[in-house]
């Protein structure tokens, strides 16, 4: 076994009050690493240093900003088969999947390099004879990160990069299932000249370093992605915390795709295939309800249960593998027992579901295929956040357009059609955050806003240029020029 990797704690590397280690799903003989574990006072010592790093980080100039940016962005891409087969190695994903992700968060980082020379402010005349108004955005202070396992080095990217842009500090607290990732991208960030304690890192687990992070006084914000549970929690505390903290949520979904009568059934199928299974079904935007018309129904869900039979289920970083394990035993638990819920309320099995053994133990399932579902079944209403997906019918558009409607969650939706009448009236009538036409729910680009509607959001969107709603702070200065 390798050293023990240590937390990065206003410029230094150092050792934790504990251990903690990561195992491939995989292959749950392989321990992939060890990494320092953070307490209550180690996480507070890197509030104190992001708090002390704040005041010159927040006046550095914009090439500063984009030198690092730049920087840590070339080195993860020219890194990128490196860190996604690690990625691939401690979450499960493929290793295409792995190596796609790692160059999403280096693209991440370079558009944000970018956006550091393009912040601009506004300058109007005021309402009152003679006084200038001026609009500009500053930083927020010190940034608590508290991301989640799936996507262990895209989502840490999509909050770091836009906070350091806009010149927060920030500690950043990975999900205890994936500190490799989080690990070597922390090293990069490490080596971008960047300040002492403008970037920390502080593995631990959610109870310790996230909740002290959401208690804290001197964090003015938390951005969190994750189960609708924490984010709840998180919410509460800091709206209660004093100073009140800004946040931001990004929780679960339950994505709708429908397929029309109309719909190319290839593209349908892919789409269906792509959303739900691809990266295990374990996404925040991965399809699980299938919301298709009388005239299409039966050869859809012949079409995919041909296409399920020929996915191969296997060791994450193996060629040919197109679906990894699940994350872990806790998530596989969860997944199994939603195949015995919506069993007994009388969903049809239609493929999968099975556990499978490969040449090494890990966590494989076979990605299942409900049918004659109906919406008001927990499997159509729950996030299961595994490779299981359902079929429910419906009798025209209409009743289509309201069943994708009827869910707590709005994060993405989906509509197969070759109709533009169809696409359009989705479009514009879908109660999500992100619409997609033809294509998969999941699977997004880097510099366009990501959020969703309802319970599976909630604050400022991310990504593009977006995310400085988030990660500035509005403030207007009048000036009487005498
Ligand atoms: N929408 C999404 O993208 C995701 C949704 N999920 C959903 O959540 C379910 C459970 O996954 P899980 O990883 O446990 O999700 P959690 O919401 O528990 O974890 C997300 C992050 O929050 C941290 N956390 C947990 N408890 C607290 C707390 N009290 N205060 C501050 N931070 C906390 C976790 O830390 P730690 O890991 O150390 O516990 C992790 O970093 C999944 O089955 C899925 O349904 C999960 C991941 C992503
Ligand atoms: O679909 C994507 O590309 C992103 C999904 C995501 O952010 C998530 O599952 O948390």
């Amino acid at each position: 076994m390798n050293a023990i990797l240590k937390n990065f704690i206003a410029g230094e590397w150092v050792d934790g009050s504990g251990v903690t280690r990561n195992i491939n799903p995989s292959n749950t003989n392989d321990v992939v690493g060890e990494y320092a574990k953070a307490d209550k006072a180690q996480t507070e010592k890197a509030i104190a240093a992001a708090k002390a790093a704040f005041p010159a980080w927040s006046r550095s100039t914009p090439q500063e900003r984009y030198d690092a940016l730049n920087k840590i962005s070339a080195e993860i891409l020219s890194r990128k088969e490196e860190l996604g087969r690690l990625l691939a190695r401690e979450e499960g994903k493929t290793l295409p999947e792995g190596i796609g992700e790692v160059a999403r968060a280096g693209q991440i980082f370079a558009f944000f390099a970018g956006e550091a020379l393009r912040l601009t402010g506004e300058k109007g005349a005021s309402v009152r004879p003679g006084l200038d108004v001026e609009i500009t955005r500053e930083a927020v202070g010190v940034v608590g990160m508290i991301t989640p396992w799936n996507f262990p080095i895209a989502i840490p990217a999509w909050k770091i990069a836009p906070a350091l842009c806009y010149g927060n500090t920030v500690v950043f607290k990975p999900a205890e299932l994936v500190p490799g990732s989080a690990h070597a991208l922390s090293e990069i960030i490490a080596r971008s000249g960047l300040p002492a304690g403008v970037f920390n890192l502080v593995v631990g687990s959610g109870s310790v370093v996230g909740q002290t992070l959401i208690d804290h006084p001197d964090v003015a914000a938390i951005s969190f992605t994750g189960s609708v549970g924490t984010g709840r929690k998180i919410a509460q505390a800091c709206v209660l915390s004093n100073p009140m903290k800004k946040f931001q949520l990004e929780m679960g979904g339950k994505n709708p795709l429908v397929v029309l009568d109309d719909a190319d059934l290839k593209v349908a199928v892919e789409a269906a295939t792509n959303g739900a299974y691809f990266s295990t079904g374990q996404r925040c935007t991965a399809s699980s309800r299938f919301i298709v018309t009388e005239g299409i129904h039966d050869k859809f869900v012949a079409a995919m249960t041909e296409r399920l039979k020929g996915l191969v289920v296997d060791d994450a970083v193996k060629q040919g593998t197109h679906i990894g394990p699940v994350v872990d035993g806790n998530q596989l638990e969860q997944d199994q027992r939603y195949l015995k819920i919506a069993q007994d309320e009388g969903a049809k099995l239609t493929w999968g579901g099975e556990l499978l053994n490969r040449e090494t133990p890990g966590f494989y399932m076979q990605p299942a295929l409900f049918t004659e579902a109906s919406n008001t079944m927990r499997i159509a209403r729950e996030e299961v956040f595994g490779p299981v997906a359902c079929v429910i019918r419906a009798k025209t558009y209409d009743e289509a357009l309201a069943i994708a409607n009827d869910t707590e969650f709005g994060l993405a939706a989906g509509v197969c059609t070759s109709s533009l009448k169809y696409a359009s009236h989705f479009k514009r009538n879908s109660e999500a955050g992100m619409v997609m036409v033809n294509l998969p729910t999941a699977g997004v680009d880097y510099h366009v806003p990501f959020g969703g509607r309802k319970g599976s959001s909630y604050g400022a969107r991310e990504q593009g240029s977006y995310a400085r709603e988030f990660y500035t702070t509005v403030k207007t200065a009048y000036t009487f020029p005498v």
